[in-house]
């Protein structure tokens, strides 16, 4: 077997706060990997001046387009890692609340429900925390995390001049473009001294065709002039627009962030099948609801032909969220 060399992981602040906490991090050395091959930790600063990859993540230009006060400020970069996910997650503790860690490649990428997330080059690949306090609203931040990819890409397409990229959301994770999934969200949480630590994690297909398309591909067919999303660009934008979008979550609620979260996801008006006991509860019966919008706990809100408002529940056992739904009668 070809043994696999060690991999790298590179920290930087966007400012001397957070390069001085980088500077503890790699000296008190206290962050635990999974990766079976060894992880290298060095600084940003280390190694800036020295022959760096074209095609790896360009961690200056980043934080060039990052203007955040907390998100994305601390990052963790790796040409190849098992899973960003696994560094946030494993190491939450030691990070500061924003961090995000980012990857060219990785090797053991996550996805929900066990999946495996395909993540080769060209695909932009991170995690990062938040800490919440009301365990109430926690399963809706995963539906801000999506607005602010989706906003991010309408954002930069804006600014470059260029047609705009339809990237929906579909309930509850997926980022679809042209009918094809293009993207994924996986949240995570942990309850520790009365906080809720979610790491949220983004894959997204920007330049790589395969397994799906990439929105380069898309881009391509769309403009005459060739026009390139670069990684760098879109996580910067994601945190800038994350930020604002999040404040507007934590001091209204969600509600404030429905009218544009509807105008991006797939479902409005969505007719659907659910699966109902009979009467004698012995049998499944197959009825169909109309989806109308989230409920206050992020479920699918709904209503049948007879007028009853449901909540819709994933049966656990489908791959499409939108096979085998279940329902949950609303007072
Ligand atoms: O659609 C899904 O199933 C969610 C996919 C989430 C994939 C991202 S890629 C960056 C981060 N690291 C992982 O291992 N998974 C998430």
């Amino acid at each position: 077997m070809e043994a696999e060399s060690a991999s790298v992981l590179v920290l930087c602040g966007k400012s001397n706060v957070e390069n001085e906490f980088a500077l503890s991090l790699k000296s008190n050395n206290v962050l635990r990997f999974l990766d079976s091959n060894p992880v290298s930790i060095c600084l940003h600063s280390e190694i800036r001046n020295l022959h760096c990859d074209s095609e790896g993540f360009q961690v200056d230009h980043y934080m060039d387009v990052l203007s955040t006060s907390q998100f994305g400020r601390f990052l963790m970069y790796s040409p190849r890692l098992g899973s960003t996910h696994d560094v946030v997650s494993h190491n939450f503790g030691e990070l500061p609340i924003g961090a995000v860690c980012v990857a060219d490649v990785q090797t053991k990428g996550r996805g929900r429900s066990k999946n495996v997330w395909e993540s080769p080059k060209g695909c932009l690949l991170f995690s990062f925390t938040i800490q919440m306090e009301d365990g109430r609203v926690v399963p809706l931040v995963q539906y801000v995390v999506s607005l602010a990819v989706t906003e991010a890409v309408k954002d930069i397409c804006q600014k470059k001049g260029i047609q705009h990229l339809d990237v929906k959301i579909k309930w509850p994770n997926d980022l679809y473009l042209d009918g094809l999934k293009v993207g994924g969200i996986l949240c995570t949480s942990t309850y520790k001294s009365n906080k809720f630590n979610v790491s949220a994690g983004i894959g997204l297909n920007v330049s790589n065709e395969k397994p799906t398309t990439c929105l380069n591909a898309t881009l391509q067919k769309l403009t005459p002039v060739a026009h390139e999303l670069q990684r760098e660009d879109i996580m910067a934008a994601f945190f800038n627009k994350f930020e604002d979008l999040y404040t507007v979550f934590m001091g209204q609620g969600f509600q404030s962030l429905e009218p544009l979260y509807y105008k991006t996801w797939l479902h409005s008006g969505q007719r659907v099948i659910v699966q109902d006991k009979n009467d004698n509860q012995d049998q499944v019966v197959e009825n169909v609801v109309t989806i109308q919008g989230l409920t206050p706990s992020g479920y699918l809100l709904a209503i049948s032909e007879d007028g009853q408002t449901c909540e819709l529940h994933p049966d656990g056992n489908s791959l499409d969220f939108f096979k085998g739904l279940i329902r949950r009668k609303l007072a």
